[in-house]
């Protein structure tokens, strides 16, 4: 299995290579060559078998032999052997034809740990194996951070920072990152938005020097290895509910377009998803897109769903790249465009091609928690803000009644308590392994949004011995 730069100029990398470097050199992201694909008779053949055994399955061919069969069983195990819930990621049914899938049983309470509890100890495996250390660098609006720095806290081989926008996450999500005092652990909050943090991201893996000397790594999902964990769950959900011979579709909560394009990916394996519902909040750029065929920027915005308060979604480059039939210079040249003039715009032919597949709406913060109200009162359930964005663009998509639909529960209510209270009257509580989350010493670093000051801090603090 090869790996190709969305940008098309970048040489093109195994799947270990593409772990360790995290963004193209060209700036563009990886994608595989081509896809693996699962038969309708190879999917029947996998219903009713747990979690880990559709991970390794789907997965492997992922890996083009990169990594030892019995390794790489024994890290799915370890992995989502510290979920909560044996079955990983459980689906709720919350009325005949719909259900929420549950992604939040991992460690930190959101979806990010599917991938990073895996990528973590793939990091481990593959650089113990090497010799080798790296300097990971991330962005989050608030989930991320904390996924990843749980995944490769205490790791030998590995430093890693992480910037947040300062003060726009969630306290419980702020503290989940602050309070962990490892010492390879490095939390910066940036005076900007997720945005900024993500574009800093980003000129850092694109300044060669810096890049070499660190030996950068991601966490993000411009990693591949990020998608490729999150596809597992399309399949094992789809199959629970009776995949290929049910008509399916997600709806899903969406921000830097991670989530939704590993369903875009599952599909293209062969999982039969009728419709990709994505849920957007009042940072609607991927709403207005898919309605309009243009992708302007507009100032992030403060909303009931931090996470997903993003204008720049940077996995839409891997769609775009298909919906420009896989032209890498057309589409260094369409994002060169984007980053100069924060706008770009697709022909009728190719929004008419998405259109088939993607459905998406705004789901405002007054919506958010009417939904939240809602569903409580009808089920019981208590949705997360970025739980009920998704559940909301559910309620407002136009599809056949056959059509199952699973909605997205990316993260555990009480990362956001002040939203669910606000809607509820209930504040959820932290599970107990948190409880004292709220009296833990905090450790982070405030910086500018400059990348000087930024490449000073980590060269100032990286364990890396010969970094220039
Ligand atoms: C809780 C939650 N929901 C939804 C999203 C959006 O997912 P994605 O960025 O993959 O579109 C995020 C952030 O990624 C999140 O943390
Ligand atoms: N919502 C995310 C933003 C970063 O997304 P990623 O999937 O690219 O890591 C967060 O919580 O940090």
């Amino acid at each position: 299995m090869k790996y190709v730069s969305t940008r098309g100029s970048a040489p093109s990398l195994d799947f270990e290579q593409v772990l360790l470097a995290g963004l193209a050199e060209d700036g563009g992201l990886y994608v595989p060559e081509s896809w693996p694909h699962f038969s309708a008779d190879d999917l029947r053949a996998m219903r009713g078998l747990p979690y880990v055994e559709i991970a390794k399955r789907v997965m492997t061919p992922f890996l083009g032999g990169a990594i030892p069969a019995a390794d790489f069983a024994r890290i799915v195990e370890e992995s989502y052997a510290t979920f909560e819930h044996k079955a990983v990621t459980p689906l709720k049914q919350l009325d005949q034809d719909f259900w929420v899938l549950e992604l939040f049983h991992g460690p930190t309470l959101a979806f990010k740990d599917v991938a990073l509890q895996l990528l973590g100890r793939l990091f481990d495996h593959v650089l113990t194996r090497r010799g080798e250390r790296v300097t990971i660098v991330g962005a989050t609006s608030g989930d991320t951070g904390s996924a990843a720095i749980e995944a490769c806290r205490d790791r030998a081989a590995i430093d890693i920072f992480i910037l947040h926008p300062k003060g726009r996450t969630s306290e419980v999500q702020r503290r989940q990152m602050t309070t962990v005092l490892s010492a390879n652990v490095h939390n910066i909050a940036l005076e900007g938005t997720f945005d900024d943090c993500q574009d800093q991201v980003k000129a850092m893996f694109n300044d060669p020097a810096f890049r070499a000397a660190q030996r950068l790594s991601a966490v993000n999902s411009i990693n591949w290895a990020r998608i490729m964990a999150q596809i597992v769950y399309y399949f094992a959900a789809g199959l629970a509910i009776g995949a290929p011979d049910r008509r399916i579709a997600f709806s899903v909560p969406t921000g830097n377009f991670g989530n939704v394009y590993a369903a875009y990916a599952a599909k293209q394996m062969g999982l039969p998803i009728e419709k990709l519902v994505v849920g957007s909040n009042r940072n609607d750029i991927l709403t207005r897109f898919f309605q309009s065929g243009e992708m302007k920027i507009a100032g992030v915005e403060p909303s009931l769903s931090p996470s997903m308060d993003i204008q720049v979604s940077s996995n839409f480059e891997r769609l775009l790249f298909d919906m420009l039939d896989r032209d890498g210079a057309l589409v260094a040249e369409t994002m060169k465009g984007f980053r100069a003039t924060g706008g770009f715009a697709v022909g009728d032919n190719q929004l008419g091609r998405a259109k088939a597949l993607f459905e998406a709406h705004r789901v405002d913060d007054q919506q958010t928690g009417a939904v939240i109200r809602a569903v409580h009162g009808e089920t019981g359930e208590i949705l997360d803000p970025h739980t009920a964005v998704g559940v909301g663009a559910a309620r407002a998509a136009t599809l056949d009644a056959d059509v199952a639909l699973v909605s997205l529960a990316c993260a555990h209510p009480a990362k956001f308590p002040d939203a669910v209270e606000a809607a509820t009257g209930l504040r959820p509580a932290l599970p107990p392994r948190l409880a004292d989350l709220f009296e833990r010493e905090e450790r982070l670093t405030v910086l500018p949004n400059d990348l000087a000051a930024l490449q000073n801090f980590i060269s100032g603090k990286t364990r890396l011995k010969g970094a220039a």
